[in-house]
């Protein structure tokens, strides 16, 4: 009988090198530095670039860290790093005395930060780097780096299902993932995108969180929908995830993004969504 026809789909017990080998996730995943220890991690993923992940992924953050947790923030959009300045952080990398291991930045509440804007000698200066190099820095950016006892790790996925997002979920244990949406027409298939890449990378996902959903009117308080009529609550039973929030568009969230004081932003719409991670 050939391979194939024994198969029982257990990989993990099986020593054959057929075709329909599935990887052993767990043989792909970079240790963390000696001394280290993050207890869970959290992708933040989006289908496509502009929907505000690298927001969410600040914002939520920001939740868990006032629940009392110890937050680490891996930004993992090499090429499009804007979480530092989200916080004020303007400082450079530093290294352990020893010169191992990098040292993430600390935010005015305490949430450990590490990004490539980091390594720049300018913040504005490009980077320019292929593939190989950026998945590099990010396997750094975890087995390099002086994490201290982290409950929540949040990481900022690069848009998409390229070869980074491939790294990180590789590298690093990701125990589930957040999907950022907006609400446009073709959010099905974009989200679409996100749960099949997530499903064959065999990792959970916590739920959605559709962002830019509605503007409210300062004078009336009317809801607008200044994207169209969102679609979320569809697109979450058509593919079985929960939707854990609904962010507004406010020019105040914007503000705070470019002063670096996203931690003074008024989160109240995230609520749902942290409390999901409390659980995980
Ligand atoms: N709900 C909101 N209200 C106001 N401004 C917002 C909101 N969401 C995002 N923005 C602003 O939109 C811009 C893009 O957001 P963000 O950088 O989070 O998107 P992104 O999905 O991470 O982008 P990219 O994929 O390019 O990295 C930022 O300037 C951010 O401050």
């Amino acid at each position: 009988m050939s391979e194939a026809q024994n198969c029982n789909h257990d990989c993990g017990s099986c020593t054959a090198n057929c075709d329909s080998r599935v990887p052993d996730k767990k043989s792909f995943e970079e240790k963390l530095a000696e001394g280290c220890s993050v207890k869970k991690v959290i992708g933040v993923v989006s289908g496509k670039g502009g929907v505000g992940k690298s927001l969410v992924t600040s914002l939520m953050a920001c939740q868990m860290r006032a629940r009392g947790y110890k937050v680490g923030i891996l930004d993992a959009d090499i090429t499009g790093p804007s979480i530092p300045k989200s916080f004020g952080i303007h400082d450079p990398l530093c290294v352990t005395p020893d010169g191992k291991l990098l040292v993430p930045a600390v935010s005015s509440t305490g949430i450990e930060v590490i990004s490539s804007n980091m390594l720049l000698e300018h913040e504005s200066d490009p980077v320019i780097w292929r593939g190989p190099v950026i998945a590099g820095a990010v396997k750094q950016f975890w087995n390099e780096t002086y994490w201290k006892d982290i409950d929540y790790m949040f990481v900022d996925m690069p848009p998409g299902t390229g070869d980074v997002p491939l790294t990180v979920f590789q590298s690093l244990p990701v125990d589930g993932i957040l999907i950022v949406t907006s609400p446009q027409e073709l959010v099905s298939m974009i989200v679409g995108k996100a749960v099949n890449m997530a499903k064959k990378m065999d990792v959970p996902i916590i739920g959605l969180i559709e962002n830019m959903s509605y503007l409210e009117c300062p004078d009336c308080g009317k809801k607008i929908s200044v994207f169209g009529e969102s679609k979320v609550e569809e697109v979450g039973k058509e593919y079985g995830i929960p939707v854990l929030a609904q962010i507004p568009i406010r020019p105040e969230i914007a503000g705070s993004v470019d002063e670096g004081t996203v931690e003074y932003v008024k989160a109240e719409f995230l609520e749902k969504a942290a409390e999901a991670v409390e659980k995980l």
